[in-house]
């Protein structure tokens, strides 16, 4: 492996502003009790814990930030569709969640889209995460590492970062170091667009 390879991806800098990631982070906050531990898909598509495989926690309801991170995401969408040669149809879903990445915390190598269909409505397509946290940032690590057939590229998860690439791509979160404070997380906003599966 080489770092020398740069897959497919669209890292746009600066994407909510200083006042919007800081929302976001006043709402973790508030919700902090409401954080779970996160799941991962099996081939299977069975949901499972394993902190082996992953270790970070996730905040799945975000009140009104969710419709308004949904709208931010639909200026851009043409743009990272483009750039990353993905098509997408008129009707399309979201799902998004919040996420921490805590001391010792990262997501091992994998892909979001399962290769074939899975039984769902819909399959992922689409994976665009936005990277805050408080400030000053207090955690290092905890870069995105996407490979390609021959390489690999670290985007770091730096303030109001939104990185895309597509889902079926090969990617992992390495480790994150933090002091333990709930506070000083990594934190992430997950969205997946997904397309839906014609019956
Ligand atoms: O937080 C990141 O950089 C990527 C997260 C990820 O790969 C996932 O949640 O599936
Ligand atoms: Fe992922």
């Amino acid at each position: 492996m080489t770092a020398a390879a740069t897959p497919a991806h669209v890292v746009i800098d600066g994407f909510l502003g200083a006042a919007r990631a800081g929302e976001l982070m006043q709402f973790a906050l508030a919700h902090e009790s409401e954080f779970s531990q996160s799941r991962f898909y099996t081939a299977e598509r069975a949901a499972r814990i394993d902190t082996s495989v992953r270790d970070s926690s996730r905040l799945l309801e975000l009140g009104p930030l969710r419709a308004a991170f949904a709208v931010s995401v639909d200026l851009v969408l043409a743009h990272l569709t483009r750039e990353l040669n993905v098509r997408l149809p008129s009707e399309t879903k979201k799902e998004i969640e919040m996420v921490r990445y805590g001391d010792g915390g990262f997501f091992k190598r994998h892909a979001d889209a399962p290769p074939r269909p899975d039984g769902h409505d819909s399959v992922r397509v689409l994976t665009l995460v936005y990277y805050f946290h408080a400030l000053p940032q207090r955690f290092e690590g905890g870069a995105l590492r996407l490979f390609s057939t021959d390489g690999f590229a670290d985007i770091e998860p730096a303030y109001d970062r939104l990185v895309a690439f597509p889902s079926a791509a090969s990617h992992e979160v390495r480790p994150t170091c933090c002091v333990s404070a709930f506070a000083d997380g990594r934190f992430s906003i997950n969205c997946w667009v997904r397309r839906m599966l014609v019956a």
